[in-house]
Parts: C-alpha cells; structure tokens; sequence
C-alpha cells in the first residue's frame, strides 16, 4: 500500500534565516511559521529588514546562513519561489512605465499565464479614467492602486505586500484594504509589512515585530 502523503501544512517556515548586505547583518536568525492562508502584519523601524525578507520569500534574495520552506520549495530554489509568489513592492518595481495601466495589467497577466478581467480590476482600484495612461505619469497613489491591481489579478498563493497603504488618501486605503481582504478571502497567504499597524491588522490580525534582525510575536 503506498505511503499516505500529507500536504505541508505551511505556507512558510523559516529556521535561523540571516542575511548580511554589505556591512548590515540585515537579518540574524529569523523563525517563522505561517499557515496556507494565513494572513500577517508585518511590523519594523525604517531600516528594520522587513522589505529585506519579503524578498526572500518571493526568490529575489538568496539567504547567508539558515533554512527554509515556501509551499514545501527549499529557499535555495528561487525559481519556485518566484513562480508561487507576488511581491507588491514599495517602489512600485514591477511595472512597466511605458505602458499604459491596461497594457501593464494585461502583461500581468501573460507573464503569469492568467487570464483575466483587467477593466474590472480597474474599476476595483478606481483607476478607470487613467486606464491608457502611461504609468510613468501616474502619481504616487495612482501608482500604488495599479500595484494593488496587479496583485489582485496575480492572486499568488503567497502575495507579499510592501506598505500598501503608503501614499494613499483614505479613500485609496479603504481600497487598499478592500483587495488585501479579497485575496485572503481567496486563500492567499498574505505578508503586509506596513507602518500602519491598525489598518493592516484590520486584515492580518497575527503582527509580527522585525528588530535587532530578528522576528518576534507583536502583542
Ligand atoms: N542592496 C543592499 N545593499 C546593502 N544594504 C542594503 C541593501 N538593501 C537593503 N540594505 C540595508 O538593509 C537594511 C534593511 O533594509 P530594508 O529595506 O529591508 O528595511 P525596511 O524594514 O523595509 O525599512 P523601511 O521601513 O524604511 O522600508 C537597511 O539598513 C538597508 O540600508
């Protein structure tokens, strides 16, 4: 009788994660275990590391020294990592600023091989009256709704979310928040590394501290 698999609980576990970054030992022996589906804030001073270790989990850093598990992929296999995640990243990387915000939602979708509803994802950030504008003329704000689109659209079982509420006005957060719930509805495991802790533990109620390199339970 063949052996009964079962499927790896965990979405993520991480054992003594360090990373150094030029003379920064950035992170010093970070553990975490995060449920398929879990959603979690993530908390930290400016400089903390928390961009630092989203970016490990979405494949874009190797790590110096420890050991870990995306959906069950080794960390040191970036290209699975890159394939089951989506990092929304503070800067906006990821778009394209000679698309349009259609053209960019659309590429989006072909390079994730996803069909999808790229004016309905549109609408959902009210960005409809921008739709072929170039995103190198949206402002700040309007760059951030387009990357709140996108995630939306990738639906990424991991989605890693760099302050999604910075540089929104309350109706952009009300938007912001209004996608990051619709994901973890969906079973997206959510990472939210955010300054504001009360709009982010709105969706993700568990908040995790970054300090000193390493995570720690936020009351
Ligand atoms: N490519 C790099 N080379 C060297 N040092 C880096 C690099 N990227 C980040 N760092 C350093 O790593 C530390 C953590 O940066 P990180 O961006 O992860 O912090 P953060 O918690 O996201 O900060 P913030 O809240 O300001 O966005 C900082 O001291 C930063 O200067």
């Amino acid at each position: 009788m063949a052996a009964a698999v079962t499927p790896d609980p965990y979405a993520v576990q991480l054992r003594g994660v360090s990373l150094r970054l030029g003379q920064d030992a950035v992170l010093r022996g970070v553990d975490l275990d995060l449920a398929r589906g879990e959603a979690v804030t993530l908390l930290g001073a400016n400089g903390a590391g928390k961009t630092t270790l989203l970016r490990v989990l979405a494949g874009a850093l190797g790590v110096s020294r420890g050991d870990g598990r995306v959906f069950g992929f080794a960390l040191s296999d970036r290209r699975s990592l890159r394939e089951h995640t989506h990092l929304m990243a503070f800067d906006g990387a990821g778009l394209y600023p000679d698309l349009t915000c259609r053209e960019n939602l659309a590429f989006t979708l072909r390079m994730y091989g996803l069909s999808g509803d790229v004016d309905g994802a549109l609408a959902r950030v009210d960005l409809t009256r921008a739709a072929d504008r170039r995103a190198r003329f949206l402002s700040a704000g309007m760059r951030k709704r387009l990357a709140l689109a996108r995630a939306l659209l990738a639906g990424r079982p991991l989605t890693l979310v760099d302050e999604p509420f910075a540089n929104l006005d309350d109706d952009g957060r009300a938007v912001a928040l209004d996608v990051l719930r619709d994901l973890h509805g969906r079973g997206v495991t959510l990472v939210v590394a955010a300054h504001e802790p009360e709009l982010a533990r709105a969706v993700a109620a568990r908040a995790l501290r970054l300090q000193g390199g390493a995570l720690t339970e936020a009351p």
